[in-house]
């Protein structure tokens, strides 16, 4: 089925309205892979906002400062700033690189040292830090109500349904989730350095499938599109207090592709960013590394796993950890390919 909108999922009177949530939620991760929420309890708009004014007070500063903590892909590092087409998302129609700055942060646990962070980060932690547990705290309820759409089974000694959520929690040992900020520089068409589709439109961020099992997102303008069809795409429009959720790779290999990751990138669209850089911010949350999500025992789950096309069928991948780093050996190869100076890419 071709869905030509993205869902709108309502939070309001969660454990009231518990199975049709799930079951709503159910649906969109199988036919789109993408929704909204609504009422979600968390975050709160204060601490949305906190995160946007700390995003926008962080690309201001001076590039000098900034590349102070670079990311260093190249020892596999993914924390840190990335400059303007430090990314190339989408090697095959890419030349350059995507047209965005970013800063990417991992799980902000009560052990996490942020010593080496821009000083803003350091001294603003506090807030980040609410940002994302209350993101991370809907990411789980996500979780928990797909388990529960998809019957897998209760925890044999609390009786929770946390089959998934359980190696997903804020505080272990392995990082769970990246909180990724993001900036899309306002440009005049025509400015240099574009990088068109067959289409004309200009891509900011090449197209690609997220590689963890969910993502969570706000975004402050529109340019996000999602494909649904070989060559359709749809706009995400841009809701206020909604929270975007997409499925990333990991969680439709391991459904057997039950649940759909889909295609998404971001265009320009200068008619509708009033002449202002665009903003998002991205958390990005996945099990820890060593734990086994094959075989879910869903019965919902088909048995038969389906063709992919970032991964080989017979592919031996049976950890959240084995899956990522077969992705990422996969894009440097890709970016190896067309340009050898490039390093792979964390998404
Ligand atoms: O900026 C956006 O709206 C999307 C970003 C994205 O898809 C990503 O970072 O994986
Ligand atoms: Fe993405």
């Amino acid at each position: 089925m071709t869905v030509h909108s993205i869902p709108v999922v309502d939070f309001t009177d969660f454990s009231n309205r518990y199975e049709e949530i799930a079951e709503q939620v159910l649906e969109a991760c199988k036919n789109i892979g993408f929704f909204h929420i609504i009422n979600a309890s968390t975050p709160s708009s204060a601490e949305v906002n906190r995160a946007f004014e700390l995003s926008k007070e962080y690309f201001r500063l001076p590039v000098e400062e900034k590349i102070k903590c670079k990311q260093d892909t190249a020892k596999g590092k993914i924390e840190g700033y990335l400059g303007l087409y430090a990314q190339r998302l989408d090697p095959k129609i890419q030349k350059k690189g995507d047209y965005k700055e970013s800063f990417d942060m991992e799980t902000l646990t009560s052990k996490k040292n942020i010593d080496h962070f821009p000083s803003l980060f350091q001294e603003n932690r506090t807030d980040l830090e609410a940002f994302s547990k209350g993101m991370h705290a809907t990411a789980l309820q996500v979780l928990d109500l797909l388990a529960f759409a998809l019957k897998l089974p209760l925890n044999e000694k609390t009786g929770a349904n946390d089959w998934l959520s359980s190696t997903h929690q804020y505080e272990t040992n392995g990082s769970t989730s990246v909180l990724r900020l993001l900036r899309y520089p306002n440009r005049k068409p025509g400015d240099e350095g574009e990088e068109c589709d067959s289409k004309k439109n200009v891509i900011l961020a090449g197209q690609h499938t997220d590689y963890i099992m969910i993502t969570l997102l706000y975004q402050t303008a529109p340019g996000l599109q999602v494909q649904v069809s070989d060559d359709e795409w749809i706009t995400v429009p841009v809701r206020s207090n909604a929270i975007l959720v997409n499925m990333g790779g990991m969680f439709e290999w391991f459904t057997n592709g039950l649940l759909k990751s889909a295609m998404h990138r971001v265009i320009d669209m200068p008619n509708q960013r009033d002449g202002k850089d665009r903003y998002s911010i991205g958390y990005f949350i996945h099990p820890e590394p060593d734990t086994k999500i094959i075989n879910m025992p869903s019965p919902l789950i088909p048995s038969e796993r389906p063709d992919f096309k970032e991964i080989a069928k017979d592919a031996e991948i049976t950890t959240s950890a084995e899956y990522l780093e077969y992705r990422y050996r996969r894009s440097f190869l890709e970016k190896q390919a067309t340009n050898p100076e490039l390093d792979y890419d964390y998404i």
